[in-house]
C-alpha cells in the first residue's frame, strides 16, 4: 500500500470516497493502493494516479511524509503517505469514487478509516 495527499495551491487535500460494494465503502481516503512485486511505492503512486484520477506525477514530487500503521481485523495496514503538489492534469473519478477537496481544518467531517486518523495531525502540522 502507498497513498498520497494531493495538496493544491490553496492547501487543499484531495480525498476519494470509497464507492459502494467495496470494503470500507463511503469512507474518505487518501488516494493510492496496492504496490506491485518489483514496484517502488512511489512508482505505484504515479501509476495509480494516472489510473484512478488521470492525473501525471513523477517520483521527484513525491515527499515522504509519515506512515500509517494499523491492525484491522484481517491484516495489519503499514501505509507510507507521501505529499504531492506538482502534477499535471485535473483529477477526475476515473473508478467511480467521488472526489472532494478539503482543508485540512475541515477533514474531521468526512469520516476516514481508522488507520488515516492519526494522519490528519501530521498533515495539519504540515500544511
Ligand atoms: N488508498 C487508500 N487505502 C487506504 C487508506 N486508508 C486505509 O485504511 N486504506 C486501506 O488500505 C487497504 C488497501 O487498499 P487498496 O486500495 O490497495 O485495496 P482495495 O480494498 O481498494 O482493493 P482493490 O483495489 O484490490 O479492489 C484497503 O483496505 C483500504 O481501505 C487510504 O487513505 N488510502
Amino acid at each position: 500500500m502507498s497513498a498520497v495527499a494531493l495538496v493544491d495551491t490553496d492547501g487543499r487535500i484531495l480525498l476519494a470516497q470509497r464507492p459502494a460494494g467495496k470494503s470500507m465503502a463511503g469512507l474518505w481516503e487518501f488516494p493510492g493502493g496496492k504496490v506491485e512485486p518489483g514496484e517502488t511505492p512511489e512508482a505505484a503512486l504515479v501509476r495509480e494516479l494516472h489510473e484512478e484520477l488521470g492525473i501525471e506525477t513523477w517520483n521527484s514530487c513525491l515527499s515522504p511524509l509519515t506512515f500509517a500503521s494499523h491492525a484491522y481485523a484481517d491484516f495489519h495496514l503499514l501505509m507510507p503517505l507521501f505529499v504531492c503538489r506538482k502534477w499535471n492534469g485535473t483529477p477526475v473519478p476515473k473508478e467511480g469514487q467521488t472526489l472532494a477537496w478539503a482543508r485540512v481544518n475541515e477533514l474531521r467531517d468526512y469520516e476516514m478509516p481508522p488507520a488515516d486518523i492519526p494522519l490528519i495531525p501530521i498533515l495539519r502540522d504540515v500544511l
